[in-house]
Order: C-alpha cells, then structure tokens, then sequence
C-alpha cells in the first residue's frame, strides 16, 4: 500500500453563525451548522480524486481543509506526513504557495491584468524574474489554447477561455496538488467537456494529484479515479467509479447516477482500460 499524500483523520468542521443582530447581546444565540463530521480519508500522488455531493453536503469545505483555508474544528489533516495545524501561518503560506493550486467555479482573475500578467502572479509572488516568469507563463498559456491573447483582458474573454486562464495561472507553478473547486461547473456543456478533457490531456502528461469538487456525476464519471460521495456532512461511499455503480452503498449513492450513462463502468473488468482510453 503506497503511502498517501493527504491522510485525513476524524476530521469535524463546525461553523458558528449568530442568530442576527439583537437589542440584547446576551440573547443572541449562536447556531451552529456541522459542515463535516468524522470524516476519515487517504488521498493518494497522481490521483484525480473527485467529490460529489448535494449542495451544501460539505464539499467545498472538505476541499478548504486540504490546504487548511478552513481549518478543521478538530481531527488532522496530514499533508506529506506534516500536520497541517501545527506549522505556524508562514509555513502553511509557502507549502501552499510550492505545492497546492487552487481553480474555482468564478475563475477569481484580476481584470485589471493582462492574461499573461494574471498567469505569471504566482511567479511574480514568487520573486521569478520577469523574464522568465513571462516565458514560463506564455508556454503554459499555449499548453491550454490560449497561446495567441496573451495580451488581452479577461473581460475581452469567453468563459470557457477565462478558465483557461484560471488553470493556466494554477499549472504555471507546478504544484503537485490541484485543488478544483465546481471549476466547471460555470461552463456550459460543449465548453465544459472541453475543458475536461483538456484537463485529462495535462493530467497524462504530468501525474499531479487533483482532488476536484463537483455536483455533476457524469463529470465525476469521465474524470475521477476514485470518486467520494458525501452526504450531510459525512463520507458515504469513497471507491472507484465502478464500484459506485455496480455496489451503491445506499439509496442516496444511487441516486446519483440516475439519468447517467453507466452502461460503460457495469462492464468494466478492468478499470484500468478505462482509464487509459477515456
Ligand atoms: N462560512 C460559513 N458559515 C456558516 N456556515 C457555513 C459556512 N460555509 C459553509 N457553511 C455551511 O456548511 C455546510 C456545508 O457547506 P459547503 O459549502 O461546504 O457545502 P457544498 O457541498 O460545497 O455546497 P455547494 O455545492 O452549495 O457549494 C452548509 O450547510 C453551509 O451552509
């Protein structure tokens, strides 16, 4: 059994919201949302691992906890055998800064930079001489397409194009982990595939590990290795897609793939042939 890179131990995570403003502090009381409970996991090098989930089951905030932007109420989280909550804030900055790339849903560039200038921040952050950072930053926009608008705006962009962007401006430093946040999931359908299987491209050519948060199962389906399915909070069933489909570990899990095509992974001998030929 190879060594995992994240090892998640009981991990809970409570958010505390107050019960509005109030002529009376004292009164106010303090709801609390449990996000995630007791959640155990391994997430392995190389692997696309993907979160599925309804809307608020949990996903984005187990996504959080992985480079500790939401810390964890309590339980681990065991990045490369470092426990993310002991290393002090400057320690936290630079593992994330060397090895997590984060994509979201709102592609999140600065309008007021060039597409290159917005591809080449996390080297400019990183003290990489303009130069270099620029040539590093035009190769890797050429890697996702966008070779030729270098110098445009994002707002002079499409979507599609914009997260392109996105996932250029996180590639450019190569981390080893990718965290997607429903990075998609703002595309629509022919753009969204596109941008899927432009992911799968960069993922064939270096082995990173991408832990993906999605409501979507198809999406789940063409790009996951092992799928997570979370439910209120909890981890219901964590398992390659196949063995999703062929053994749901509840109604909830089965729920998901209505409407889906499976016909695929039900047969399936060897999940490995997928993979490769997806
Ligand atoms: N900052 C916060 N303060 C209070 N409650 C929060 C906060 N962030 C999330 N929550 C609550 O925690 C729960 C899990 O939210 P989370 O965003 O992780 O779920 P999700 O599965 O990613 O949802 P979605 O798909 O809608 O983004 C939800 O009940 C949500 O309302």
């Amino acid at each position: 059994m190879p060594q995992p890179l994240f090892e998640l131990r009981s991990i809970t995570k409570q958010y505390y919201s107050s019960g509005g403003k109030s002529f009376f502090p004292r009164r106010e009381k303090s709801a609390t949302v449990t996000a995630l409970q007791d959640i155990n996991l391994h997430i392995f090098a190389g692997e696309i691992f993907v979160i599925v989930g309804l809307s608020g089951s949990g996903k984005s905030t187990l996504l959080r906890t992985l480079n500790h932007l939401i810390p964890a109420s309590s339980g681990d989280v065991i990045f490369q055998g470092r426990t993310l909550a002991s290393l002090s804030d400057k320690a936290l900055i630079a593992l994330r800064r060397e090895h997590m790339g984060m994509v979201f849903q709102s592609f999140a560039l600065f309008d007021e930079r060039t597409v290159l200038d917005n591809v080449a921040f996390g080297l400019e952050v990183a003290g990489v001489p303009r130069e270099a950072r620029e040539s590093r930053a035009q190769a890797m926009l050429e890697k996702v397409g966008l070779g030729n608008v270098a110098d445009h705006y994002p707002h002079q962009l499409s979507g599609g194009m914009q997260q392109r962007v996105g996932l250029a401006r996180a590639l450019v430093v190569n981390p080893s982990v990718l965290l997607m946040d429903e990075a998609f999931s703002a595309l629509d359908p022919i753009i969204r595939r596109e941008m899927q299987s432009l992911l799968l491209m960069l993922q064939a050519e270096s082995q990173r590990t991408i832990v993906f948060v999605t409501h979507d199962m198809e999406e789940a389906l063409r790009l996951g290795s092992r799928i997570a399915i979370m439910e209120k909070g909890k981890l219901v069933q964590v398992g390659k897609p196949e063995m999703l489909i062929n053994a749901p570990a509840t109604p909830y899990v089965r729920r998901f793939f209505s409407g889906v095509d499976v016909s695929r992974w039900q047969m399936a001998e060897n999940y490995a042939d997928i993979w490769t030929t997806r």
